[in-house]
């Protein structure tokens, strides 16, 4: 009921007790058989009985309401009658304070001015003569007493004042009234709290409304099947533009939008090393890409795109491919195949932690495609490449545990600070770099350069530790090698069960011994590598010197050399 009895709105008209809209009738809500429409021009018309009549306003503060004429129907007066039994049925007053009057009513019919409303009424104790009208030609009708007001009857208006029901009482308490159930009297109302307030909106405001946004989401749909046509049509052009460059062994070049929808907005990062950080990407169902953002690349734009085709000429089955890459002002990425295994690094563990320990066989095989993958940079491909940063992390294997070298050209291509990159990222890199890199001393940097770097990763899979102990600072790089010397040397014994095993873990450890020594010249070209991996002349293989027996000896002879060196080259800052 209370919901019933809420305030509605027809246009800026306020509905609500003693009188109420027609929809959601109650009776207790509103005058008994008196009700309010709301037309679709947003007029509220008082419907009675017999007539209607036009609302002007209400004012539930002063209990008033003004009506006037339905627009449709000419004449108030011709209804007077019906209005008199109205006003008083309901016991509604004028607000013209007055005695009541006697009215007399005229037919004016014959006259000209007439014809809209043929009928004067006038209070029979003052003159009519305010009218200033031609009246000798009308005939008198009756006479009646009513409280009505005769000036405002006859301009069509009607100013009613109800004192009952009078809800001031519960609208001060900020509560609604409405009339008791079963009430006698006009003054039988109760107070009720009203919670909501709805607005009325017109029928045909709400379908237009609802027609406007079911058309606003029609379009909305139109768009998105339009959007994820033209995205998928897109997707499928970049797709074919990328096999036809894969057919033809170039690299493709796509746009950082292009890298953004690849790679869902950078949503699943890979890792981060010294250039940059690798997200996961899909260039179709079937092609999962790895996507390098580059942090600082030296070359810039034609120079970039220049060293990309060359890199994408690359193909080895132990290098990874470049499939395409992105220069668009500052943004400089590299997309590669997705390796799910990762990198080398995360395999490498002890030979007796059964569990995580790859075995040797297939350390065997990743240590000879590594190789492979090396001699393919250094001389089988048209623009010779050293790597400059072999190392466990730019290992990476695919399904099958087949490396892939990863990261070749980008010591030329970024710019990298090698005594920078020592220092924060020692846990991968320090161990790896040829001594000659940091000291001309040494000798000069080349592909032997590479060669050391690869037998200290070839040391470090054969101990399965890092090859760069943190914790005894002092002689990290120089420990490590040492302790693997022993153990060829038959001082400290490897777990190892198998003889096969046994066999591949000196081979292994041989030829890494070999790759570090201090000065190039006395390592192995690649070649020589693979050889000595893929003899199976055990007696073939000679042990190298060992450079650590002695540190004393080694540095002075080091030394010595370092100072003979001195005198003929060049010294360069480090
Ligand atoms: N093609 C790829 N497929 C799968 N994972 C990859 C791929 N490329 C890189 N990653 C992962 O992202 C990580 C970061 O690779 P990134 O080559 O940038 O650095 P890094 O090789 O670890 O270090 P640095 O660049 O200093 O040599 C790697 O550890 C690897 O796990």
């Amino acid at each position: 009921v209370e919901n019933e009895c809420e305030e509605l709105w027809c246009g800026s008209q306020a509905i609500r007790f003693p009188f109420q809209l027609v929809k959601g009738m109650h009776e207790t809500c509103s005058y008994p058989r008196l009700c309010v429409h709301c037309t679709e021009h947003n007029d509220a018309m008082l419907l009675l009985p017999t007539m209607k009549l036009l609302v002007r306003d209400i004012s539930y503060r002063s209990n008033q309401i003004a009506l006037t004429h339905d627009p449709d129907e000419d004449c108030f007066l011709k209804k007077f009658s019906q209005i008199n039994d109205f006003v008083q049925r309901y016991q509604f007053e004028s607000t013209y304070y007055g005695p009541r009057n006697n009215l007399s009513f005229l037919n004016c019919s014959s006259g000209d001015m007439w014809k809209s409303c043929p009928i004067l009424v006038s209070n029979s104790g003052s003159s009519v003569l305010y009218w200033n009208m031609d009246i000798t030609s009308c005939t008198k009708m009756f006479d009646t007493i009513s409280p009505l007001d005769p000036y405002s009857l006859q301009v069509n208006l009607l100013e009613l004042r109800w004192s009952k029901p009078d809800c001031t009482k519960c609208e001060t308490e900020g509560k609604r009234c409405r009339w008791k159930i079963n009430a006698t009297t006009q003054s039988d109302i109760q107070c009720f709290h009203c919670k909501s307030k709805r607005i009325h909106v017109p029928k045909s405001f709400i379908f237009s409304t609802a027609g406007w946004i079911l058309l606003g989401l029609g379009v909305i749909i139109v768009f998105k099947i339009i959007y994820h046509f033209k995205e998928k049509e897109e997707d499928q052009v970049r797709l074919d533009k990328f096999l036809e460059d894969y057919r033809a062994e170039k690299p493709t070049r796509f746009t950082y939008a292009d890298l953004k929808r690849i790679t869902n907005g950078f949503k699943e990062k890979l890792g981060e090393g010294a250039h940059g950080s690798v997200f996961r990407g899909k260039l179709s169902n079937e092609i999962l890409v790895a996507v390098k953002i580059l942090n600082k690349t030296e070359s810039e734009g034609n120079e970039f795109i220049n060293e990309m085709e060359i890199m994408g000429k690359i193909h080895h089955i132990n290098v990874v491919r470049l499939l395409g890459f992105c220069a668009e002002g500052l943004y400089h990425a590299l997309v590669y195949h997705l390796f799910p295994n990762g990198s080398l690094q995360i395999f490498i563990f002890p030979p007796d932690d059964k569990d995580n320990f790859l075995g040797w066989e297939k350390l065997q095989c990743i240590a000879l495609g590594i190789a492979k993958g090396i001699e393919y940079l250094h001389q089988g491909c048209n623009h010779p490449i050293i790597h400059f940063d072999i190392n466990p992390c730019n290992v990476l294997l695919d399904c099958n545990f087949t490396p892939k070298i990863s990261d070749f050209g980008l010591a030329k291509l970024c710019s990298k600070n090698p005594s920078l990159v020592s220092m924060t990222t020692a846990r991968g890199t320090l161990g790896y770099i040829a001594p000659e890199v940091f000291s001309r001393n040494f000798g000069n940097v080349s592909y032997k350069s590479d060669i050391y770097s690869y037998g200290m990763l070839l040391l470090e899979m054969v101990g399965g530790r890092k090859n760069v102990d943190l914790s005894s600072a002092q002689n990290f790089n120089v420990l490590y090698p040492d302790w693997i010397h022993n153990l060829v040397d038959g001082d400290v014994h490897i777990h190892v069960e198998d003889a096969g095993d046994v066999k591949i873990a000196k081979r292994l450890a041989i030829v890494g011994l070999w790759c570090i020594q201090w000065h190039p010249v006395n390592r192995p070209c690649i070649k020589s590598v693979i050889q000595m991996l893929e003899t199976r002349e055990e007696n073939q293989l000679n042990m190298p010197p060992n450079p650590f027996h002695s540190v004393t000896s080694v540095t002075t002879r080091g030394l010595t050399l370092a100072r003979l060196q001195t005198m003929e080259l060049e010294v360069i800052e480090e």
